[in-house]
């Protein structure tokens, strides 16, 4: 398979003119010495790239159109809970899906960034019936309550927006069920897809299909542009992609543009 590597016009080049971009590995060791070495918490990154991710989305749903944010068990799901609450904010419709294992008590079971993110949305909506937020879709019973799945799905046929927060930089295997069936739901629905990070299914270092994967019409990547976006076969994946300012420290950043062979910012 050749891949043509993209030269995106207006991003700042590399060495041989190449974009600056990251790879699944420097991304999420940047993302960990931010962390351990900066001391700025997981949870500052993950508010910083939520909040950028539902103000771009405000943009561009001008209209206010339903959004429904389907969110996987770990940070990438995590901030599609803090998309949801910035738009429930500032009153744009939003309906949340977690799609996680439960523990005994029906709480999700998340990564510890996300299950912060997750408590503070429901407790924002605890005793409103009428703004239910959040539903569960526990993967292991997927099949057995057809009515969730039916209802997720007549819900995705009507006018909304989608947001693809199930994976990212953590996905490791091609999706299987419930994500392939919920994946070829949204692509037929043919509504428009904010895709967080990475599409969901999308190779992040070459931009190939792991498997089913998320089409979006727009992507929000974090710090950089991922490595496999340099991939033109990624492009119509991706859609349009913008870079989101996660408030990592610019000295660290500057340290991978050096690698990459880019002037620092
Ligand atoms: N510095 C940054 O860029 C920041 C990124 N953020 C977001 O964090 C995700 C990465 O989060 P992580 O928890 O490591 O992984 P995911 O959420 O992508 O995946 C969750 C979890 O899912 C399991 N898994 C992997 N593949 C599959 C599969 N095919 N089917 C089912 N389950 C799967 C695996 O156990 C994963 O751990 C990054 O993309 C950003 O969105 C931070 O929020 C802020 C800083
Ligand atoms: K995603």
């Amino acid at each position: 398979m050749t891949r043509t590597f993209l030269k995106r016009k207006g991003a700042r080049r590399g060495r041989g003119g190449a974009m600056f971009t990251l790879s699944r590995d420097e991304v999420r060791e940047l993302d960990r010495r931010a962390i351990n070495e900066f001391g700025v918490p997981g949870v500052v990154l993950m508010e910083n790239a939520g909040r950028g991710c539902a103000e771009l989305l405000m943009r561009l749903n001008p209209e206010r159109k339903p959004v429904v944010i389907l969110c996987g068990p770990g940070n990438n799901g995590g901030d599609g809970f803090v998309i949801a609450r910035h738009l429930d904010n500032h009153g744009w419709p939003v309906e949340v899906w977690v799609f996680a294992d439960l523990q005994n008590d029906l709480t999700p079971v998340l990564s510890p960034d996300a299950a912060v993110n997750f408590a503070i949305l429901r407790q924002t909506h605890r005793g409103n019936a009428h703004a239910r937020l959040v539903r569960l879709a526990h993967p292991r019973s997927w099949g057995t309550h057809p009515q969730l799945r039916d209802y997720l799905f007549d819900e995705l046929k009507t006018p909304a927006w989608v947001v693809d927060a199930l994976f990212g930089t953590g996905l490791s295997r091609a999706l299987a069920t419930p994500y392939d069936e919920v994946v070829a739901q949204v692509n037929a629905s043919r509504n428009p897809v904010l895709a967080i990070d990475i599409p969901s299914g999308l190779d992040c270092d070459t931009g190939e299909l792991l498997g089913p994967t998320v089409k979006a019409t727009h992507t929000a990547t974090f710090v950089a542009h991922k490595r496999g976006f340099l991939n033109t076969a990624s492009k119509p994946w991706t859609g349009e992609v913008h870079v989101i300012d996660i408030g990592a420290p610019r000295v660290l950043v500057d340290e991978y543009r050096r690698k990459a062979g880019e002037r620092p910012a």
